[in-house]
């Protein structure tokens, strides 16, 4: 069987009530999609503290502390690698977003989460996110646009 090649990503949500940070991704993979904030793990650091530093890059927000929320698998259609995407969001945290060269950070209304400006799969798991439950995922993509097919369970607290 051949080595399954994993990609570990982070993804972030800052939170208010009623409210969710986004960014606009500027350069890069998932380009021109509102996102949470995140990205690879560098060697020698934990999955957390990359988060958590790729937050503060992104946006120049820091995030003391970070909730773990999910933990999705993607896979691409005749791509070998499958990203890995730890979950989190923050409800504690300093600082005011800023432009980065990444991200352009904006505040939604719960109510007014542009999926259409996202990636597909995000409005199948987002209803889990906003509720606080957390959740372990699977979507496998032809290309950017298409989810052929997915799964999405909920998982108790260990
Ligand atoms: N919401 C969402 N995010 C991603 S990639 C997130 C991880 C990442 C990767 C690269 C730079 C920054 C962050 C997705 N891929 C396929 N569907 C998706 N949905």
């Amino acid at each position: 069987m051949s080595l399954s090649l994993k990609k570990i990503l982070t993804l972030v949500f800052v939170r208010e009530p009623g409210k969710i940070l986004l960014g606009m991704k500027k350069r890069g993979f998932g380009c021109g999609r509102w996102n949470g904030f995140g990205g690879k793990v560098e060697k020698g650091e934990t999955i957390l503290q990359g988060a958590k530093r790729e937050l503060l890059e992104e946006c120049g927000v820091s995030a003391k502390h970070l909730e773990s929320v999910g933990l999705i698998n993607f896979e691409f259609e005749n791509e070998p690698e499958i990203l890995e995407v730890h979950v989190f969001q923050a409800s504690k945290y300093t600082g005011e977003p800023i432009e980065t060269e990444e991200m352009r950070p904006q505040w939604y209304k719960e109510s007014e989460i542009p999926f259409h400006l996202m990636w597909p799969d995000d409005e199948l798991w987002f209803p889990y996110l906003l509720s606080g439950k957390q959740f372990e995922a699977f979507f496998l993509f032809r290309g950017m646009d298409v989810v052929l097919e997915y799964w999405i369970k909920e998982k108790g607290l260990n």
